[in-house]
């Protein structure tokens, strides 16, 4: 039984394996043809199961588990933006540099030097023995300047609860140990434990 990776968010995959290390993980276009998945979803878990059912209906191995992640910044100050819209901010065919400096500008244009901020992450698991779906959050500020390399998305702007520096700043094992994902991962874990 492997994990497959339902995402093509090199991020998201870099961050899943190296998390995850009691499972064989496996991005999904290791194993099939990369394919567009339309995230009609209007909430972080329909989408999540969007995407998880595509992939699963397109597996050979059914004993696989296809794990998904759907997630996205929101800022409650500007009625919640982007949101499940995070990854489409700047644009249909927006790149995350887009995104970025398009909420960094919008915070800008509000005045807003720094605003409160949290991620959502919803997982979703889909296998031989059904559907399952988890969440998690990890709540800081957005500025409005990108600062530092690590992470990815809109990590250079947000400064986690707790922290001075950004997500962009800060070494990779606080995203490991407090991040929206490693929440809801912890709660995917009990899942994955029982449906061995
Ligand atoms: O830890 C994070 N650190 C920074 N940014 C993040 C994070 N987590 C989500 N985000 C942002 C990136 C993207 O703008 C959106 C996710 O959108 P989302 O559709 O779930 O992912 P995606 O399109 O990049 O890849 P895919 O759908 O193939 O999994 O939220
Ligand atoms: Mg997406």
């Amino acid at each position: 039984m492997r994990i497959i990776l339902a995402t093509s968010n090199q991020g998201k995959v870099k961050e899943f394996q190296s998390w995850i290390s009691e499972y064989e993980v496996v991005a999904y276009s290791d194993v099939m043809p990369a394919f567009e998945i339309d995230e009609t979803g209007l909430t972080f878990k329909e989408n999540a199961l969007i995407k998880a059912r595509a992939v699963y209906e397109k597996l050979e191995r059914k004993d696989d588990i296809v794990l998904s992640d759907d997630s996205g910044i929101s800022v409650p100050s500007l009625g919640g933006i982007p949101g499940i819209y995070s990854a489409r901010y700047a644009g249909i065919n927006a790149n995350a540099k887009e995104n970025l400096t398009k909420l960094i500008a919008t915070l800008k244009e509000n005045g807003l030097a720094k605003t409160p901020a949290f991620y959502t992450a919803a997982i979703a698991l889909v296998c031989a023995k059904g559907e399952f779906c988890v969440h998690g959050w990890m709540h800081g500020e957005a500025i409005a300047e990108a600062r530092g390399n690590n992470g990815f998305g809109y990590d250079p702007m947000f400064v986690p609860c707790g922290f001075e520096q950004t997500l962009g700043e800060l070494d990779e094992s606080v995203k490991k140990a407090f991040s929206h994902r490693a929440r809801a991962l912890e709660l995917a874990y009990i899942v994955l434990k029982s449906l061995k």
